[in-house]
């Protein structure tokens, strides 16, 4: 421990008492040394008292500075940790803070590119654009070609900075778990170490370039979402180059109607980007928050967002996305049951969690959503609450999942300030449908043979159960009454059947070509390749054709 860590740790413990963030523990879990430091430290108690809790932490965070103000506003997206007041409060949280000097920032620069910044670029303009906790971005032009640019550094020190607060943010939450003991819900540890991941990727800026040429030529034929173009040359750790783009900031409704933009079809965009992005790209943007959209001046009528800092990106694993499709089906069958063994199955809660219980709480917070029409259920609120109930059963935090959350609530919250009648379920239904099309078409099926022979294989005197396990299910969730449903279950048991008939032909057609090449009996060989053709035929015909719905 350095003398400056010893500082730091004092100034945390001041601002935490001055705001009165001690008092937020329950007292029956704050240990009698905790009291005790407290009452030794009695004038830098609580000087506000007046006000709420959410608003008391926000303060302090403020305060603390950039690291515990971007802390602030990740923990604001944990809904499933804290309550809508407390998430809005930290939600609010500010991270505009004074530039640094720009002769620091010319040095920067011109350490990246190991040249004066004069052989690159003309016009520097040494008043940022914007100044933020990690970087601030400069306008310039490039020498080459007149192109507008803007050029984004890291502020100096800022790695040694973050690295050190959250080494003291990781030990102060380690105390806390030790205090609040192992089966507390809050789990702070897992948080910073969830924030640490976050903010150290944002601080290697050749990782947010990377990601940006990724999503750009994902949508490089699209008329919904536009990247700038990255200088890919001119990209390094600390400084990156990227064409300078212009546009309103989507949060400015009033200029956006002003200039007569289609605010239906950009909230229609905005719903069809997020699914694109998750079920066609499985590469999302995950810090869409208003600073980072704009939206085109040009053509009003046919308008695009304009996307930057791809510093976070999320991912999900095929598994994630089935069983994500599977939990909205059961949701809107309300199969609350279903829903419970998901959350088992898929790991995400432990296998002696009491189903039942679960079930029962699952209910509980998502009956009273059917009160609206269909239409009106957002899948973001869905997720959130299954996700808040499964926390209560010890849910093993899924990043990629809390990422996947946060970002299409906020879509679908954006989608519905630009345009409160946006019908979520059918501007949502076409890419579902592809992406369904995709888990039981005909294509589907050739892939996964091929995908999962080896594994076939191993498994076959389990695959009947298999197979009865999966048509069970749907035939559960069939039971309901729900059209859209009833079609989807039937496409897919029938997708199933044709599966199993294809896969046993093709372990058939395998076994007799093994069984000839050995010299094996030849009515053995022929029979299998034989019974193996007729099996094909039959998985062939009985494969689904793909309706919408
Ligand atoms: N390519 C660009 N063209 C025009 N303006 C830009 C461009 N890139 C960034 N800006 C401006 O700079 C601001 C900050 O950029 P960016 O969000 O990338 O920085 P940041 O340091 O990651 O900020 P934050 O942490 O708040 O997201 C943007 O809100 C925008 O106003």
């Amino acid at each position: 421990m350095t003398i400056k860590s010893i500082r730091r740790a004092y100034q945390v413990i001041r601002i935490s008492l001055h705001y009165g963030l001690d008092d937020l523990i329950p007292s029956k879990v704050t240990p009698w040394y905790f009291k005790l430091l407290r009452g030794c430290l009695f004038w830098l108690r609580n000087q506000h008292k007046d006000k709420v809790g959410g608003e008391r932490l926000k303060l302090a965070m403020q305060e603390l500075g950039p690291v515990y103000i971007k802390f602030g506003q990740m923990l604001s997206t944990r809904r499933d940790l804290l309550s809508d007041e407390w998430a809005e409060e930290l939600a609010m949280l500010q991270d505009r803070v004074p530039p640094f000097d720009s002769a620091i920032a010319r040095a920067s620069i011109e350490s990246e590119l190991q040249a004066p910044i004069e052989d690159y670029f003309d016009d520097f303009e040494d008043i940022p654009l914007a100044s933020a906790s990690i970087s601030q971005v400069h306008t310039a032009t490039l020498k080459s070609n007149g192109a507008p640019v803007v050029l984004k550094v890291l502020r100096p020190d800022v790695e040694a900075k973050v690295h050190a607060d959250i080494q003291l943010m990781s030990q102060t939450a380690n105390l806390f778990e030790w205090v609040l003991g192992a089966n507390n819900r809050l789990r702070p540890a897992e948080v910073v170490e969830d924030y640490r991941t976050t903010i150290e990727g944002e601080l290697n800026l050749k990782l947010e370039a990377l990601n940006a040429i990724k999503l750009r030529n994902n949508f490089l034929d699209s008329n919904a979402l536009y990247i700038p173009f990255m200088y890919e040359e001119l990209c390094f750790t600390r400084l990156i180059v990227m064409e300078r783009v212009d546009g309103v900031p989507v949060s400015d409704k009033a200029a956006l109607e002003a200039q007569g933009t289609n605010l239906k079809l950009l909230a229609e965009r905005g719903v069809e980007l997020f699914f694109t992005q998750v079920f066609r790209d499985n590469f999302f943007h995950a810090d869409m928050h208003p600073g980072n959209i704009f939206v085109s001046r040009e053509h009003p009528n046919d308008p695009f967002y304009i996307g930057l800092d791809c510093g976070i990106m999320g991912t999900l694993t095929d598994e994630d996305k089935r069983y994500l499709a599977e939990n909205f089906l059961a949701f809107f069958n309300r199969d609350y049951r279903r829903i419970a063994t998901l959350y088992i199955e898929s790991g995400w809660v432990s296998a002696d969690t009491d189903v039942s219980a679960f079930e029962q709480a699952v209910k509980v917070v998502c009956e009273p959503m059917f009160n609206k029409p269909l239409n009106e259920i957002s899948f973001g609120h869905v997720l959130l609450e299954l996700f808040r109930t499964a926390r209560r059963f010890d849910m093993v935090v899924q990043p990629q999942l809390v990422l996947l959350e946060k970002t299409l609530l906020y879509i679908e919250g954006l989608g519905r300030q630009l345009y409160p009648q946006l019908d979520l379920w059918q501007t949502a239904k076409p890419f579902l449908e592809s992406w369904m099309a995709e888990q039981v078409g005909p294509k589907a099926i050739a892939g996964k043979i091929k995908q999962q022979l080896p594994y076939w294989a191993e498994q076959l005197p389990e695959l009947p159960e298999l197979v009865y396990d999966n048509l069970k299910m749907g035939r559960d969730l069939a039971k309901n009454n729900n059209k859209l449903l009833d079609r989807y279950l039937k496409q897919q048991q029938k997708a199933h059947k044709s599966n199993y008939l294809l896969i046993t032909s093709a372990i058939l057609v395998i076994c007799g070509t093994i069984l000839f090449s050995q010299d094996a009996t030849l009515w053995a060989s022929y029979g299998c390749v034989a019974v193996g053709t007729i099996l094909w035929i039959l998985g062939w015909r009985s494969r689904p054709k793909f309706r919408k719905f």
